[in-house]
C-alpha cells in the first residue's frame, strides 16, 4: 500500500510510526499521506498528458479537510464543489476560483449568489428550473454565469446502486434525449452562457466501458450541440474512476488505462475536458487507526470490537464496502473474526468472517484506503464526537483537526426555560 508500510513488524505512514499518532492523539484517528497525496496527482496528470490544458477539479466531497484541499491547491488542483460549504472551503484553502466547478441538484439562489461572487470557472446545471434560477440570480448581480448541463446518459456504471448516478431513473442532470431542447431553453436565458457539457456517470467504477458509452455519447452530443448553433468549449467529464479496496480482487482500471480511453474517446472534440476526481486521488492516501476494545466470544468468530465505529466510517454499513482491516504490529498469526464498533445498531459491522491478523484488546489495527468518504461523512451518532484528522509529510506530522470535547457537542443544544420548568 502507498507509504503505508511496515518496517520492523510496525506499520509507518510513511517515516512516522502509527504507534506513536495513536498514542498522542488517541484513537480513532485519520491519518494521511502526504507522498500518496502527491504521487496520485501526479500519476493522475500523468495519464492526462496528451490533452490540452485539462482542468482537474478534484471532488471536495471526497475529502475536504483544510489541509489535505491546501496540499492539492499547491499541487495545483482546482474543485468540484457542491455545497456553499464546499465552495469556500475550497477558497479558504487556496483554490483559485477559476478552477472551481459547481455540481449538484439542489444549489440554492444563496449559493448560486456566493459562486458568483467569488466568480467560478462552471456552474454544471442539472434542470431547465434550476438554470431558470441562476439566469435570474446572475442578472440581478449585473453578471452572466458560465453554465454546462449536467447529462444524464442513462448508462450503467455497473456500480453499487447508491452510488450509481448516470440511469434514467437517478435524479441527475438532464435526460439525454431532451438535451438539446434543454440547451436551446438555456440559450434564451440572459444570465447564462452556455459553455460546455458535463456528465458524471457514478462512482468507485471498476469498468472502463460504462465511463466510454457515456463519453462516446457527449462526444455525439457537442456534435449537434454545435449545429444548432451552441458555442460548446468545455466538455467536463466527471470523476468516478474505482480504487484497489480489496487485494484478492482484479485491480480496477489505471489512471494510465483511462487516460488512454479518454484521449482516445475525446479525439476531435475540440473543447477543454475537465475532470472531477475525488476517489483516485484521496482513496488510498488515508487510513483509519484503531484500537482494540475487546474481543468476546461469538457464535461462529469472534468479535473484535474496535474503538472506531459506524459514524466514523460508514461505508462498510451503507454499502457493504469492504475496507482492508490490518494489524499496526501483526502477531504471525491469523484467522477469522468479526470486526464491529460499540454503535448501538447491527449494521456497525465493518466485516465479517474476515481472516485477518490475530487481535487482542489494546492492539491497533488500520481500516486501510479510508481516505475517500471517511471523516468527510461522519457523524457525531451515539454522542460520539468526530474523528481528529492527522497528516503525514516524511517525518513530519501534525493534527489537521484536533477530536472536539463531548461538552462541545453537549453545549451545541440549548434547553429553553419552559422546558426546566
Ligand atoms: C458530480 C460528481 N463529480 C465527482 C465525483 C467524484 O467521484 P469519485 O470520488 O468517484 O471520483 C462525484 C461523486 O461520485 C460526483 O457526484
Ligand atoms: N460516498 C460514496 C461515494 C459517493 C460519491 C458521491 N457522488 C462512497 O463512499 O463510496
Amino acid at each position: 500500500m502507498d507509504h503505508f508500510d511496515y518496517v520492523d513488524g510496525v506499520m509507518h505512514v510513511e517515516q512516522v510510526p502509527m504507534p506513536a499518532i495513536a498514542q498522542a492523539v488517541g484513537t480513532p484517528v485519520y491519518v494521511y499521506s502526504t507522498a500518496t497525496l502527491t504521487r496520485h496527482v501526479g500519476v493522475f496528470r500523468d495519464a492526462l498528458g496528451q490533452l490540452d490544458d485539462p482542468l482537474v477539479a478534484f471532488a471536495v466531497k471526497a475529502n475536504p479537510n483544510a489541509a489535505v484541499l491546501a496540499t492539492l491547491a499547491k499541487l495545483g488542483l482546482g474543485a468540484d464543489v457542491v455545497s456553499g460549504g464546499e465552495l469556500l472551503r475550497a477558497v479558504a484553502a487556496g483554490i483559485p476560483a477559476d478552477r472551481i466547478v459547481f455540481s449538484g441538484v439542489g444549489k440554492t439562489a444563496e449559493e448560486m449568489r456566493l459562486a458568483l461572487e467569488h466568480g467560478i470557472f462552471q456552474f454544471n446545471l442539472e434542470s431547465e428550473p434550476e438554470a431558470e434560477m441562476l439566469s435570474e440570480v446572475a442578472l440581478s448581480m449585473g453578471k452572466r454565469a458560465p453554465v454546462a448541463y449536467r447529462v444524464n446518459p442513462d448508462v450503467d456504471a455497473g456500480t453499487h446502486a447508491k452510488i450509481s448516478t448516470g440511469k434514467s431513473e437517478n435524479k441527475f442532470g438532464i435526460p439525454y434525449d431532451r438535451a438539446l431542447a434543454s440547451y436551446a431553453g438555456a440559450r434564451d436565458l440572459p444570465g447564462l452562457d452556455v459553455q460546455g457539457v458535463a456528465v458524471h456517470i457514478g462512482s468507485q467504477l471498476t469498468d472502463l466501458a460504462p465511463l466510454e458509452a457515456a463519453f462516446v455519447k457527449v462526444g455525439a452530443l457537442i456534435g449537434r450541440l454545435r449545429e444548432a448553433g451552441h458555442d460548446i468549449r468545455t466538455a467536463d467529464l466527471g470523476g468516478g474512476l474505482g480504487v484497489p479496496y480489496d487485494p484478492s480482487k482484479p485491480l480496477p482500471p489505471s489512471p494510465a488505462d483511462y487516460g488512454a480511453m479518454v484521449t482516445r474517446v475525446t479525439a476531435g472534440w475540440n473543447v477543454r475536458l475537465m475532470f472531477e476526481p475525488g476517489r483516485v486521488i484521496v482513496g488510498n492516501a488515508g487510513a483509519l487507526l484503531s484500537r482494540v476494545v475487546r474481543v468476546k466470544q461469538g457464535a461462529q468468530a469472534p468479535f473484535v470490537i474496535v474503538d472506531a465505529a459506524m459514524n466514523d466510517l460508514l461505508r462498510p454499513s451503507l454499502y457493504d464496502a469492504w475496507h482492508d482491516i490490518r494489524a499496526v504490529e501483526p502477531a504471525a498469526e491469523r484467522s477469522a473474526a468479526n470486526v464491529v464498533g460499540p454503535v448501538c445498531e447491527t449494521g456497525d459491522t465493518f466485516a465479517m468472517h474476515r481472516d485477518m491478523d490475530v487481535v487482542e484488546a489494546g492492539d491497533l489495527v488500520a481500516f486501510m484506503t479510508a481516505g475517500a468518504y471517511g471523516a468527510t461523512m461522519a457523524s457525531t451518532y451515539n454522542s460520539r464526537a468526530l474523528t481528529p484528522e492527522v497528516l503525514v509529510s516524511g517525518g513530519k506530522w501534525a493534527v489537521v483537526r484536533a477530536r472536539p470535547p463531548i461538552e462541545a457537542l453537549i453545549e451545541g443544544d440549548s434547553i429553553p426555560d419552559w422546558v426546566r420548568d
